[in-house]
């Protein structure tokens, strides 16, 4: 189990990602926005890959920003490949390559950490841009803008001034609560580990169900960042975290506006196509088949026994 993780008394930890700079609209990083220049590499199984599809989606950027898929079963030591005689996965369109762990390698012959997706890949320069999908999807937000399929794609903006406090507040709880929050239930290797990260995990499902019963989204009335932050852990909550990553106090259905929310987001146009059941579900149970070893107890649902029968009523 790499997953870009070391653990400490049985906790999973995620590591930084490597590769950090930025598409810039005016191109003062060194690498402008331009149409069919950028790529990305994808999982549809993995929830920070999918972000980047979401707001490529929401943005109306499928046009500007090729997309290929990777094998939804990542394999040991080779990691992520390319299958694409297996459903819903593709070549590697762009630099032929059988393996992920071959662009990082033409990105920087020397790196040695993790082969993550997303990446997303500059044609011009050939060369990984950035790693790091909390980043991928700001760039998509605002630099990509010259190139949206419509004018309203063009003024929607998941990141807006007046919003920026409340969204890094909610990312910040968000994150290391409940996107990886799961992971850390799910790959826990003592019980410890395992009862606090997933106790933590449902109450603060419980915190953003009581926010989301007073709101249609997280910060107010319009779609953000921290919505496009959050679905995709919610997408796979009943799929696989319920139950692969032992996440099983409540499935995600029995709360109702956590529920709704979900619904509502993927009723949006664009969201979607970015989702595929098949390889999520397979990816995570073939991916991590590990967890297994570590004979972890899981919490099981909430049980009210004493709750009224009413089965007296038969004759
Ligand atoms: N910080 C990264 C995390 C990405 C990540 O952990 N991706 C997982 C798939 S869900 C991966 O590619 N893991 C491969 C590995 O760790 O070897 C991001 O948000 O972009």
């Amino acid at each position: 189990m790499s997953e870009s993780a070391k653990s400490k008394k049985g906790e999973f930890v995620r590591k930084d990602s490597a590769f950090r700079n930025w598409v810039t609209a005016d191109g003062s990083s060194g690498f402008l926005a331009e149409a069919g220049r950028y790529h990305l590499y994808v999982s549809l199984g993995c929830p920070w890959a999918h972000r980047t599809l979401i707001m490529r989606g929401l943005k109306g950027l499928d046009d500007v920003i090729s997309v290929n898929i990777v094998d939804w079963h990542r394999t040991q030591p080779k990691g992520w490949a390319f299958s694409p005689e297996k459903a819903g996965c593709t070549p590697d369109t762009v630099n032929g390559c059988q393996a992920l762990s071959e662009i990082y390698k033409m990105a920087n012959p020397d790196y040695e950490g993790a082969w993550t997706v997303p990446v997303l890949w500059d044609t011009q320069r050939r060369t990984i841009v950035n790693n790091e999908s909390s980043e991928i999807i700001r760039m998509l937000n605002s630099e990509f803008n010259a190139f949206c399929r419509t004018s309203e794609q063009r003024q929607l903006d998941f990141y807006p001034e007046e919003l920026k406090g409340e969204i890094e507040e909610l990312n910040a709880w968000i994150y290391p609560n409940i996107n990886n929050g799961v992971y850390r239930s799910g790959f826990a290797q003592s019980q410890a580990a395992y009862d606090e990260a997933v106790m933590a995990l449902f109450d603060n499902l419980d915190k953003a169900e009581s926010i989301l019963a007073g709101s249609r989204f997280l910060a107010g009335s319009k779609m953000t960042e921290a919505d496009i932050r959050l679905f995709p852990t919610l997408v796979r909550f009943d799929w696989v975290y319920h139950g692969h990553f032992k996440c099983n106090k409540k499935m995600l259905k029995e709360y109702p506006n956590l529920w709704a929310y979900t619904r509502d987001i993927y009723q949006t146009p664009g969201v979607a196509d970015t989702v595929n059941k098949e390889h999520i579900r397979r990816g995570y149970h073939e991916s991590h088949q590990s967890i297994e070893q570590f004979a972890i107890t899981s919490i099981g649902p909430d049980l009210d026994f004493m709750e009224p029968h009413q089965r007296e009523t038969f004759a």
